[in-house]
């Protein structure tokens, strides 16, 4: 019988920043209540997925040293997930390209997994739908099913459950990047750390963020962005301090740790002024790298069927 090898699939996946992330308290599985509206930035990986044999993971880009290419790899954990619901094999061979900071506070794992369920899903013709594919994310990571579904939304839960938000026009964002990285559940610990302490300021609700969405306007939205983890960011990494300030010093409107850090967000308040404060960022000293990038953007998606391999 003649059995016919499907095309490569390739799939692109945004990072992303959180505008507003209140943190609650801990809950008895460990995790945060949170209210996070996400953006999805153009910042991304591309993640490419062949028919092989055996399940096999190479890492391309600059972080490329720092990410392991085993069992530890989100994607070889979604791919043997999507494997066990489809009753087959986990037989492929992934090449992640990476554009997104690794342990940066941009979701990067989280966007390969996403990728992976939507590259997989195509590859092996399973027919899932994005609830089940969301669904089989959130036992992945807490960001997995944002990564799925990108643009700008509210998570609620430990960030999983999700509505979208209303977000008028483009927000150009200029990233900084740090030297190394910061663990998620470090940071979450040292923010349980310092709330038993003392009582670090924490975030009200998201509602004028949210209308201030609405608006388009950056410098509307610029005060009312917010991260209940940046004290805890901080705290771990205080150069960190330094970099948001050359930020606004840029020019920037304003400056966030974003997620759990270390990777510094700024909105500008057009492209024209991301380039500019880039630059001058770039020449500051205070990182590793700039990146500008625009949100909101769509989440995992197809991108090439290839036609040869
Ligand atoms: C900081 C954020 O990026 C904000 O979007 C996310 O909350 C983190 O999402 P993630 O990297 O997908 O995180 P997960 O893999 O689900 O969790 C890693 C660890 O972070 C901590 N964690 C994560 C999410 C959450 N709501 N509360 C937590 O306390 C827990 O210690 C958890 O064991
Ligand atoms: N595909 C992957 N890409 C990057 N890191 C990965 C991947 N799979 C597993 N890891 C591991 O996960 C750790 C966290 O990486 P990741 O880049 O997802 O962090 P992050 O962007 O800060 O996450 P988040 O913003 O979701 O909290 C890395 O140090 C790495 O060891």
């Amino acid at each position: 019988m003649l059995s016919v090898v499907p095309l490569p699939v390739i799939v692109r996946a945004p990072s992303k920043v959180n505008l507003h992330l209140g943190v609650g308290d801990l809950r008895e599985d460990g995790y945060h209540e949170l209210t996070s509206v996400f953006q999805a930035l153009s910042l991304s990986d591309d993640v490419r997925f062949a028919d092989a044999d055996q399940l096999s993971v190479t890492v391309r880009g600059d972080d490329a040293r720092a990410v392991p290419t085993d069992r530890r790899n989100l994607v070889w954990r979604a791919a043997e997930l999507l494997a066990e619901r489809a009753g087959r094999a986990p037989g492929v061979a992934i090449t992640i390209t990476k554009g997104i900071p690794v342990a940066g506070g941009m979701a990067g794992g989280s966007a390969d997994a996403a990728a992976a369920l939507v590259g997989l899903n195509e590859l092996w013709q399973l027919g899932l739908g994005r609830a089940e594919l969301s669904e089989i994310g959130a036992r992945l990571g807490s960001d997995v099913p944002f990564s799925l579904h990108g643009s700008t939304a509210l998570g609620t839960g430990r960030g999983e459950r999700l509505l979208p938000v209303l977000a008028r026009d483009t927000y150009h964002w200029v990233l900084a990047l740090a030297k190394g990285g910061l663990s998620t559940p470090t940071v979450f610990r040292e923010l349980d750390r310092l709330r038993a302490e003392g009582s670090p300021p924490r975030l009200g609700d998201a509602q004028e963020l949210m209308h201030a969405l609405a608006s388009g306007d950056p410098h509307a939205l610029a005060p009312l962005l917010g991260n209940d983890l940046q004290p805890a960011a901080l705290s771990l990494a205080p150069a960190l301090r330094r970099t948001l300030r050359a930020g606004t010093d840029a020019g920037a409107l304003a400056g966030i740790v974003s997620g759990s850090g270390p990777t510094c967000a700024f909105l500008c308040a057009d492209a024209e002024a991301a380039v500019a404060v880039g630059a001058e960022l770039a020449g500051a000293g205070v990182c590793r790298t700039v990146r500008i990038a625009h949100g909101p953007v769509p989440g995992a998606r197809i991108i090439d069927h290839e036609t040869e391999h």
